[in-house]
């Protein structure tokens, strides 16, 4: 399974790094999207993100299709959309999202900002919910994202890591 580093970050400020996009949105709406994802979390628990240009980042982030560079080959339109690894050294917090995916900002095909939100729950460190309505659920279900906050399911899993 995926690595399953410390179960938390212990630093109180994680840094991300994009080192590929997709060329089915813009870089500005790439970068706008994922600060988004990581401003859900930043606003309940005493962790901040910041976004870095070069280097390595604690969570590296990528748009890719098929093989990239790790055992967990993506498998073309729909299936799996993304993966990210538990916290921790190395590969630990990276997240990978499917380029052969139809990445949007609306309700049609797959919205980036409740992906990107879902995977980053998994690089902090939270496991899957059972609350159809938490956004750790499982399964992918479209919710409108304008003025979108934490649901409550999830504000106290993350909280009861990094509160
Ligand atoms: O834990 C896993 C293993 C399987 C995954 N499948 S996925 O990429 O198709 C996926 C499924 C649901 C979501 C999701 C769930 C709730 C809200 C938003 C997205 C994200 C990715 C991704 C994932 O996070
Ligand atoms: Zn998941």
């Amino acid at each position: 399974g995926h690595f399953q580093g410390s179960p938390r970050w212990k630093q109180s400020v994680v840094t991300y790094r994009i080192t590929e996009y997709t060329s089915q949105l813009s870089k500005k709406e790439v970068d706008t999207t994922i600060a988004k994802a990581f401003q859900l979390y930043s606003d309940v628990i005493p962790l901040d993100f910041k976004q870095i240009y070069s280097g390595t980042a604690d969570i590296m982030i990528l748009f890719k299709a098929g093989y990239h560079g790790d055992f967990y080959p993506f498998d073309g339109p729909n299936g799996v959309l993304a993966h990210a690894n538990a916290p921790g050294p190395e590969q630990g917090g990276d997240t990978h999202f499917d380029d052969d995916e139809r990445w949007t900002l609306h309700s049609r095909d797959i919205n980036l900002l409740l992906v990107a939100a879902h995977e980053f729950g998994h690089a902090l460190g939270l496991e899957h919910s059972k609350d159809p309505l938490a956004l750790m659920y499982p399964t992918y279900r479209y919710v409108n994202t304008n003025g979108y906050t934490l649901p409550h399911d999830d504000r106290l899993g993350v909280q009861a890591l990094y509160g």
